[in-house]
């Protein structure tokens, strides 16, 4: 299990503060929301933050796209560091190819799909893809409520990896992840969880991180 804090819900004055208060307190990533103001009307932050945090951190850097056009970023992201470039099935027209072209540049590829978007959508590319990120509010804003409906797609998700030949993807859930709906998450085979406000609106990270770890392994036991 990957528990991979938003830095949306950090310190915006302090991120590498914020970044060595959740590495000393067991998060394994660093989950970093890309917005444009086109494809969702938020504005948060480009590669500069990816370069910047990249010298101060071991965690992996998943990048979160939610741009239009994502093409155009690819190689600015891979050299500042990104390990992870996920990016919106909703956002391109060309998924495949950007597939392969994040592979080229040395990071693993995700993808993501809206709650409005079904599992089928993206079916052609599922053996192509390092992960697959569920979202589980509508993207653009930290703080939402999780929408219940999302979760028979990490089901399916789960099951297509299970039995389809040649699946190797992750499974995320991003928006409204706390202990309660992370357990849900588990019991349907999620790896990987994104949580911004739970975590940082607590003045001790390490309690909803350990409250999220004993959650997640909880509902594992109920696969
Ligand atoms: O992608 C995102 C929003 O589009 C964020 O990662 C997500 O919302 C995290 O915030 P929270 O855990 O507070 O819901
Ligand atoms: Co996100």
């Amino acid at each position: 299990m990957f528990i991979a804090p938003s830095i949306l819900s950090a310190d915006f004055g302090n991120f590498t503060g914020d970044v060595k208060r959740i590495e000393e307190a067991g998060a394994d990533w660093v989950h970093i929301d890309v917005m444009d103001g086109h494809f969702v009307p938020n504005l948060t932050f480009g590669s500069g933050v990816v370069e910047a945090l990249r010298p101060h951190t071991k965690m992996t850097l998943d990048v979160h796209m939610m741009v239009d056009n994502p093409e155009a970023h690819v190689e600015t992201f891979a050299n500042a560091g990104a390990d992870y470039f996920t990016v919106h099935y909703e956002a391109t027209k060309h998924l495949h190819g950007l597939i392969q072209t994040i592979h080229k540049h040395g990071m693993k590829a995700g993808v993501a799909i809206n709650p409005a978007t079904p599992v089928a959508a993206i079916e052609p590319i599922l053996n192509d893809v390092d992960m697959v990120l569920v979202m589980t509010v509508n993207p653009g804003f930290g703080g939402q409520s999780f929408i219940e409906s999302t979760v028979k797609k990490m089901a399916q998700l789960h099951e297509y990896r299970r039995e389809g030949e040649g699946a190797n993807f992750l499974i995320e859930v991003d928006g409204g992840i706390t202990d309660e709906t992370a357990r849900i998450c588990a019991k349907n085979g999620v790896d990987a969880y994104v949580a911004g406000s739970y975590i940082f609106n607590k003045e001790d990270v390490s309690a909803p991180i350990d409250a999220l770890k004993q959650a997640i392994k909880f509902g594992r036991m109920k696969i």
